[in-house]
């Protein structure tokens, strides 16, 4: 039974997870601490019942879960700074992109239970695909943390050698599928409608496509099949699309990204 969320670092993420725990369908009613150093920056979670300070160590005080969610190279300095203060069974979750478990518990010693969680921004409204890999957690611990994620999005364990690529494939996913909203509001623009217009329409149709395989369980192909009119237009635009390296600068981009978390390259 989790009463006491601390989030560390109330930053893009931070933020967005404290947003989205508190309008969940099944929203949480625990107390809900965030912190940051400008703390007048994040004094609007104050109107969704949301306390915010400054001091780590008071926020993870009686705590029964904390979430780091500072960028990670600040993760060692922050955990010296709460370790005295934090409860030795409190679960612990890192954010932090590339940063492993092992090297979490060698900064937090006495610290049982760890997570490392990948969501992605997308939680603020309930709507994150979020990769959670668990150490020396119990079955317990795991359906606890597994139950409330899962308000927020949805959920997946995964073996820990896959947190890197779960980190590009969904959060950084979002960037890249926001990326294609943009250029097609252009592409929009440029055959006619108005920017408003154009990308209302570009967001609700990758809304509808991702519903398709979602929802109807369906194969991308399978649904593109359904759209390619011989002869048609579809298929004419989508072979240009595909000589001007489409998929091909997608999975590039993809493997630039894990390769970069992959050689700890991350700028700080
Ligand atoms: N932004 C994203 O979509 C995702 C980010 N992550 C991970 O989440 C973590 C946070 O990322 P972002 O939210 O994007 O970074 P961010 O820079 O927006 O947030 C970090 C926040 O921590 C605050 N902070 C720094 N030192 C602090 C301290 N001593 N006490 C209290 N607050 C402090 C900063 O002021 C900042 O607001 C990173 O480790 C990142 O790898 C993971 C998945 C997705
Ligand atoms: O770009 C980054 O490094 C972070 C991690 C995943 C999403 N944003």
């Amino acid at each position: 039974m989790i009463n006491k969320i601390a989030i560390i670092g109330g930053g893009n993420l931070g933020t967005a997870i404290a947003k989205g725990l508190v309008n969940a369908r099944e929203p949480y009613r625990g107390e809900l601490v965030v912190t940051r150093r400008r703390v007048h920056l994040i004094k609007h979670l104050e109107a969704n019942g949301i306390k915010v300070i400054k001091n780590n160590a008071e926020a993870v005080h009686n705590a029964d879960l904390v979430i780091l969610a500072v960028k990670p190279f600040q993760l060692k300095d922050i955990l010296t700074e709460i370790s005295s203060a934090i409860r030795p069974d409190a679960i612990l979750i890192s954010l932090a992109a590339g940063v492993d478990s092992k090297t979490i518990a060698e900064m937090c010693p006495g610290q049982k239970a760890i997570f490392r969680v990948m969501p992605n921004t997308a939680i603020s409204i309930g709507e994150s695909m979020t990769c959670i890999s668990s150490f020396n957690a119990t079955a317990e611990q795991d359906q606890t943390i597994r139950e409330l994620f899962e308000t927020v999005g949805v959920v997946q364990f995964i073996p820990e050698e896959l947190m890197s690529a779960a980190t590009v494939l969904a959060a950084c996913g979002i960037a890249y599928a926001l990326r294609f909203i943009r250029a097609a509001t252009q592409g929009g623009v440029e055959i006619g409608f108005g920017s408003d217009l154009a990308l209302k329409i570009a967001a609700q149709t990758v809304k509808g496509a991702s519903e398709l395989i979602i929802r109807g369980q369906s194969h991308p192909e399978a649904e593109i099949d359904k759209v390619t009119t011989p002869r048609g237009i579809t298929i004419s635009g989508l072979n240009e699309m595909e000589h001007q390296g489409f998929s091909s600068a997608l999975i590039k981009g993809l493997v630039t990204s894990f390769e970069k978390i992959e050689n700890g390259s991350r700028k700080k």
